[in-house]
């Protein structure tokens, strides 16, 4: 599989979206790279799924450029169909058809799957495909939609929320199909609520907030841009002097409390001169306590919403 441009796969700037006079996306920038697995995240009602529908030419947009694959969706939407697998927030599928039959619509539209690998997917997702997909669960719609786009062959994966029905086991099976897809070379845009699923899949995330951009990178940098927490208890006034000249310097004044207590919220290279500020003071009970992703995510959320 290759992709037809060399630049990124989906290049979205400027990108505004209305309703009436309602503005859903507001000015947005997305851009997803080649191979990469991107995450897009962002509180309830933040845009994302409208982004999404805009990409895929699903809607067409007020202002702004959106290129998919190297194209304009809004100039060929059906080339986009066929050549992105695409799984939407809600599943609506046919329900007088069989699981197989939706499968073999599904891979019409698309143009080119693969068989075998639909056969393995059926199995390991537990589907039974003769069944009416009126007598599926939520969880087993979403199955029938996850096969067929990772048995197309297509470049691109644009996932709204994907696991959303699915169970942890099931969410295993998941996980593993967008590695495999990452190291066929495929582009995966991952929209999704489990920050814990974003963590553990993507190498990038673009994070939204009321139709704008909030933050995009790759995680490994916005970690290291997170606050760690450094903690210690000063048990001497003489400990306690050398604490408050040394956090002084670092314009960390207020993280030492009347009784010598320390708690400080630091990033990067601070957090060894807080600790080692504490191990020259002789203090107890120190303790470094790293962000966590949710912490970031959390706090990128807040911070917008204020
Ligand atoms: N067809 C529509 N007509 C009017 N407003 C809409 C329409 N679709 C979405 N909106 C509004 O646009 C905003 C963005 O919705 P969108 O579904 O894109 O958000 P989202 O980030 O996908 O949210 P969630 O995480 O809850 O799925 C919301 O305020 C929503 O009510």
């Amino acid at each position: 599989m290759s992709t037809t441009s060399s630049g990124p796969v989906i290049d979205i700037r400027g990108l505004v979206k209305d309703f009436g006079s309602f503005r859903a996306v507001d000015g947005l920038d997305l851009e997803v790279q080649p191979g990469e697995v991107h995450g897009f995240l962002g509180p309830n009602g933040a845009g994302k799924s409208t982004a999404v529908r805009v990409l895929l030419g699903l809607y067409r947009r007020t202002a702004g450029s959106v290129s998919v694959l190297g194209r304009d969706p809004g100039d060929h939407p059906g080339e986009v169909t066929r050549q992105v697998s695409y799984i939407p927030g809600e599943v609506a599928l046919w329900p007088n058809l069989t699981g197989q039959e939706v499968l073999d619509a599904l891979a019409g539209i698309r143009g080119a799957y693969d068989e075998n690998t639909e056969k393995r997917l059926v199995e390991e997702f537990a589907l039974d495909t003769r069944r009416k997909i009126r007598t599926y669960s939520k969880g087993n719609r979403q199955k029938v939609l996850l096969v067929a786009a990772f048995a197309a062959r297509t470049d691109l994966l644009v996932l709204d929320e994907p696991t959303s029905g699915l169970d942890p086991l099931m969410e295993v099976h998941f996980q593993r199909c967008v590695q495999e897809a990452a190291h066929q070379g495929r582009t995966v845009l991952l929209s999704s609520h489990i920050l814990s699923e974003v963590e553990q899949l993507c190498a990038a995330v673009t994070i939204i907030k009321d139709g704008r951009l909030v933050e995009s990178g790759r995680i490994s940098d916005m970690r290291h841009l997170a606050l760690s927490t450094v903690t210690g208890q000063a048990r001497r006034p003489a400990e306690l002097d050398m604490l408050r000249a040394g956090l002084r310097k670092l314009g960390l004044q207020d993280a030492l409390s009347a009784a010598g207590a320390v708690e400080a919220h630091v990033s990067g290279g601070d957090v060894n001169e807080v600790l080692g500020l504490l191990v020259a003071a002789d203090a107890e009970a120190v303790t470094c306590t790293p962000a966590t992703l949710d912490d970031l995510f959390l706090r990128h959320y807040e911070v917008v919403a204020r």
